[in-house]
């Protein structure tokens, strides 16, 4: 299972690296690969669990963030309760946003990444509403219409198939200005 140590931190070139696709059929280890960043998610957003492993819990975990360079992202949205099922959980691979609304999303409070260690503030402006096609672990390509902050998520974890983090969409002159056309999402 994958620790803190495990996850690449900015600096590293492999993050902005413009990942290869993943072949279908999963070759074992891109299998292993899948399982294992799942687990991570699972394992880091159970209270009892992250603290015991220092694990800093999370909703989604790209392969270039555990050093493979594959077009590959595990996501585990939370339902909005404690009982409820997830929102989403899935590995998706070669993931492509079909189109998406005129209207932008951010989330209120900015956002942060398991691989950057200090927090840049500020609004990460987004695509609001999505329409994604990704290949699932069978192979099978799904479409999947997101909005809001599973859509937040999404295209988090898709900029890191393509080497971007989330500072690099932040207005450095001004973090925090707001916009007529964005959605600010809690
Ligand atoms: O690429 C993937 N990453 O870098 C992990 C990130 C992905 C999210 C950041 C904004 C949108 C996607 C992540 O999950 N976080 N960012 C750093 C610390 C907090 C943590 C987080 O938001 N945790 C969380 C939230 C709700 C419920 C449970 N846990
Ligand atoms: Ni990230």
């Amino acid at each position: 299972m994958y620790l803190m140590k495990d996850i690449t931190r900015d600096g590293d070139p492999v993050l902005r690296q413009e990942a290869a696709d993943v072949q279908f059929p999963l070759s074992a280890e891109d299998r292993k690969l899948a399982d294992d960043m799942m687990e991570y998610l699972v394992i880091s957003q159970d209270e009892t669990e992250n603290e015991k492993y220092k694990l800093r819990p999370g909703v989604g975990l790209a392969a270039p963030q555990v050093g493979e360079s594959k077009r590959m992202a595990a996501i585990l949205v939370p339902g909005e309760f404690e009982d409820d099922e997830p929102l989403f959980k899935g590995v998706i691979s070669n993931p492509v946003i079909i189109s998406h609304s005129v209207q932008d999303g951010a989330l209120d409070m900015g956002e942060g990444c398991l691989s950057v260690d200090e927090d840049v503030a500020g609004f990460v402006p987004r695509h609001d509403r999505i329409t994604v096609r990704y290949q699932n672990l069978d192979g099978e390509t799904v479409k999947l219409r997101l909005k809001d902050y599973p859509a937040i998520v999404f295209q988090h974890e898709m900029d890191h198939l393509h080497g971007v983090l989330y500072y690099d969409h932040i207005n450095q002159a001004e973090p925090w200005a707001e916009s007529e056309d964005v959605k600010y999402i809690k």
